[in-house]
């Protein structure tokens, strides 16, 4: 149904397209000038600027614009578009004037008049809305009536999509996200099943199918909102780092949310949806366990990729004695002596196919990493230089990690390259990853720093693109935060205890008189004591209260900067946004300290924050395309206006490390201020100097691998500043949200298979022995 043209209270602009001023056509967004004919506004000038996000505009049409005023500083007042809707003409004369017009070949004045005259000045909206309206004008060809009709939801479609969604308070991105799915069929979509969006768009809240149902009198108990229920507390599950739901929670889960005084549900409607949607595959059932197919599939094929490159045996010939001599000189060249765990971790991961390598801050991970490399360089007589290859794809020794702080870092720690696992693996966004089963990485080992960061889905797409033959260390410390992401890969394998595994636990940076280090190791083996609160030469401890905590940090920050610290050494980070301790509050204050207004300094506002020239902020999400991602630490290095470059769109320039990324308006929302960040997103991440807040009022929080994370963080210089309690309370508190994972049945599931396959085969080479082939003929 097409809303009707201009009505409702909703504030509009109609007016004729004059010129397009710019124009991007990749994001579809158009800066435009209109004349306008006709307001509802108090707006009384003749023209006006518009500016939004549309499908395709033509110069001479007439438009209704929809949105809110914006009084930009330079070209004053402009209209922000947040739907839009081409005017029909509603007299005969327009109305056959605009049928006959370009826009629809094969219809001339003639052909026009006749439709107008048999189907009445509404005949657009009757074409639109049904599909036969044409075939009763008498004389139309068939070909050209189903070509007009075609033109004119072609033409319509997306307005009318746009237009009929923005009553249901659904913005225009959203609308262009879900016209992208379903195209024209949106609106039906919504109306017969406004539940279908939970499954189909990203992004789309059961809530707001739930109130659409609701006006358009669907049924409480209908079998879309149940099931749309289900696959909603499963996404929700998987937000909070579970691989699966039990059954039983999955329902209780479904109950409370679709709980409703007028009509009772009960558990077995729940169980007989989950039973069809597990029918129709678009949830998995299994040992009483409830999946999301994509979770599903992702721990069975990291299982069977973790199974065949166990399978695949490895040669090594080199002897013990051997071996020793080679290492005796790698430590000669280093001018260190390897302990017993860090010659043992190397010994095994030169004769391990793959191998996990686990310990603490300072006990030794990169030295050995360093120690692996040199040692399989010089066995296998092989480079570990790269420059000596003239073909980057050709050097033996790949290493990665999941963040760009962390590539960067075993980048720097081994001056060997690192990238990202998504830039390794090719990620191109929507599209997927370029390395995958049939086109697998080249390179003899592959080293995977921060293990622990890695989730399921992105554990599988790696061991899928590694080939048969390929070495594999995975390094991580697995008291750390669990990955982001859905599962607990490093946790799973190593209870598993199916890969070699060598932990260290000598702390060797310790011996350098390191308290964080200290701190560090208390904590993991529950043996802290308050008195290592004393401060030190790399660790203060400040005691205040939750609302001392901004003002305490704000002077500890002035101290440093004046002693002459860059502002970018100095990395405060803090559990949670809200609250007069939080980060939003701790950034605004630094921002005013380190980085304030000034007439000369140029910022833009980006919602509640003002992001200005050389401020500090941090990705928030992957941007593939830009070769920026999640946890990205970087700065606001310029901002132009739309008249200064050559897009004509305002632009903000973040430099990240050496590389320069462009933000227009709409990705500003992918940047947040980074003077203080979260503890979650520092993973992977080491500061020379950490601030960290501690107080009670974090309480919601504070858990032992939270602490231990944030505190590992620190290079040089650690300062907690809050409550002695707090923190002690913090580091007896264990993470008890348990996820729920599945890998190790998967693991334990695919090598017993491959033990019987094994026990087949062997059973019948045996007996094959005894009988010959003619004992079946
Ligand atoms: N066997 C050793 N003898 C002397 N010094 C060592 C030895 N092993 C490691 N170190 C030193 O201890 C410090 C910490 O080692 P390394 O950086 O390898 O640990 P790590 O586990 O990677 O630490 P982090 O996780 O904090 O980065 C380094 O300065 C390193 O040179």
């Amino acid at each position: 149904m097409l809303m009707e043209i201009g009505s409702g209270e909703k504030e509009y602009i109609k007016g004729e397209l004059l010129y397009t001023i710019f124009k991007n056509d990749a994001e579809h967004f158009s800066i435009v000038k209109i004349k306008i004919h006709d307001t509802n506004t108090s707006y009384r000038e003749k023209e006006i600027v518009a500016k939004g996000y549309f499908s395709s505009l033509q110069e001479g049409n007439i438009y209704y614009f929809y949105g809110e005023f914006e009084n930009h500083p330079r070209y004053g007042t402009q209209y922000h578009v947040s739907s839009y809707q081409t005017f029909i003409p509603d007299t005969t004369d327009g109305l056959i004037a605009y049928l006959s017009s370009d826009l629809f070949y094969g219809i001339g004045k003639k052909t026009a008049k006749k439709i107008v005259s048999h189907l009445g000045e509404t005949a657009v909206s009757k074409i639109l809305n049904d599909e036969n309206a044409l075939s009763s004008v008498p004389g139309l060809k068939k070909e050209n009536a189903e070509e007009l009709a075609k033109r004119l939801r072609e033409h319509q479609g997306f307005e009318h999509v746009v237009v009929n969604l923005s009553k249901y308070n659904i913005g225009l991105k959203m609308a262009q996200k879900i016209y992208q799915v379903y195209k024209e069929d949106a609106i039906d979509i919504l109306q017969e099943d406004p539940y279908r969006y939970v499954f189909d768009i990203e992004g789309f809240g059961f809530q707001t199918a739930d109130e659409i149902a609701k006006r358009n009198g669907l049924s409480l108990t209908h079998p879309n909102r149940i099931g749309a229920g289900c696959i909603f507390v499963l996404q929700k599950s998987v937000q909070e780092g579970h691989v699966f739901l039990p059954i039983k929670d999955c329902i209780q889960q479904v109950l409370q949310l679709l709980i409703n005084p007028e009509q009772s549900l009960d558990e077995s409607i729940i169980t007989k949806q989950l039973e069809e949607l597990n029918k129709a595959k678009t949830v998995i059932l299994q040992n009483g366990n409830v999946y999301l197919p994509s979770l599903y599939y992702a721990e069975d094929g990291f299982a069977s990729h973790v199974k065949r490159l166990l399978e695949k045996e490895l040669e090594f010939d080199t002897t013990m004695a051997e071996l020793m001599k080679i290492i005796g000189d790698i430590e000669e060249d280093e001018v260190l002596s390897y302990g017993k765990e860090q010659f043992n971790a190397i010994n095994q991961a030169l004769h391990s196919k793959l191998m996990i390598l686990t310990g603490g801050p300072g006990t030794g991970k990169t030295t050995v990493i360093k120690g692996i490399i040199k040692a399989y360089g010089a066995i296998h007589s092989l480079s570990i230089d790269p420059m000596d290859y003239e073909n980057k794809s050709d050097f033996p020794f790949v290493l990665t990690a999941p963040t760009g702080r962390a590539a960067k870092r075993l980048n720097e720690s081994t001056g060997l390259p690192a990238v990202t696992i998504h830039r390794l693996l090719g990620w191109n966004g929507n599209d997927g990853f370029e390395k995958n089963e049939h086109e697998q990485l080249s390179g003899k080992v592959l080293i995977v720093d921060e293990f622990s960061m890695v989730d399921i889905w992105l554990a599988n797409h790696l061991f899928k693109a590694i080939p048969d033959d390929m070495q594999v260390l995975l390094v991580g410390d697995e008291d750390q935060l669990p990955s982001v992401g859905p599962g607990q890969v490093l946790t799973d394998l190593l209870e598993s205890a199916i890969i070699s595994t060598v932990s260290l636990h000598e702390v060797y940076r310790q011996k350098e008189g390191s308290k964080i280090i200290q701190l560090a190791h208390a904590i993991k083996n529950d043996s802290f004591q308050t008195d290592l609160l004393h401060n030190d030469k790399d660790f203060s401890f400040i005691n205040c209260r939750e609302h001392q905590v901004v003002d305490v940090i704000t002077k500890v920050f002035k101290r440093a900067v004046d002693k002459g610290i860059d502002v970018r050494d100095i990395q405060v980070l803090a559990p949670m946004y809200r609250n007069q301790a939080g980060i939003t509050m701790i950034n605004k204050a630094l921002q005013q300290l380190v980085n304030p207004k000034t007439s000369k300094k140029r910022e833009v506002k980006v919602n509640d924050s003002i992001f200005r020239i050389g401020d500090k902020v941090i990705q928030l999400v992957n941007q593939p395309e830009d070769g920026v991602f999640n946890g990205d630490i970087g700065e606001v290095v310029a901002i132009f206006e739309e008249d200064e470059n050559v897009d004509h769109v305002e632009q903000m320039v973040v430099l990240f490390d050496e590389k320069e990324v462009v933000y227009v308006r709409k990705d500003y929302t992918n940047l947040m201020h980074a003077y203080c960040v979260s503890i979650h997103k520092s993973q992977g991440s080491e500061f020379p100097i950490v601030i960290l807040p501690i107080v009670s009022a974090y309480h919601r929080m504070l858990r032992k691998n939270l602490i231990y994370t944030a505190i590992t963080r620190g290079k040089q210089s650690l300062i907690i500043c809050g409550e002695t309690n707090a923190l002690l309370r913090g580091i007896q508190t264990l993470d008890t949200n348990k996820r729920y994972t599945s890998l190790k049945e998967h693991l334990s599931e695919r090598l017993e298979s491959s033990r019987k396959d094994d026990d087949l085969n062997s059973t019948v080479t045996i007996e094959a022995e005894d009988i010959s082939p003619y004992d079946f003929m």
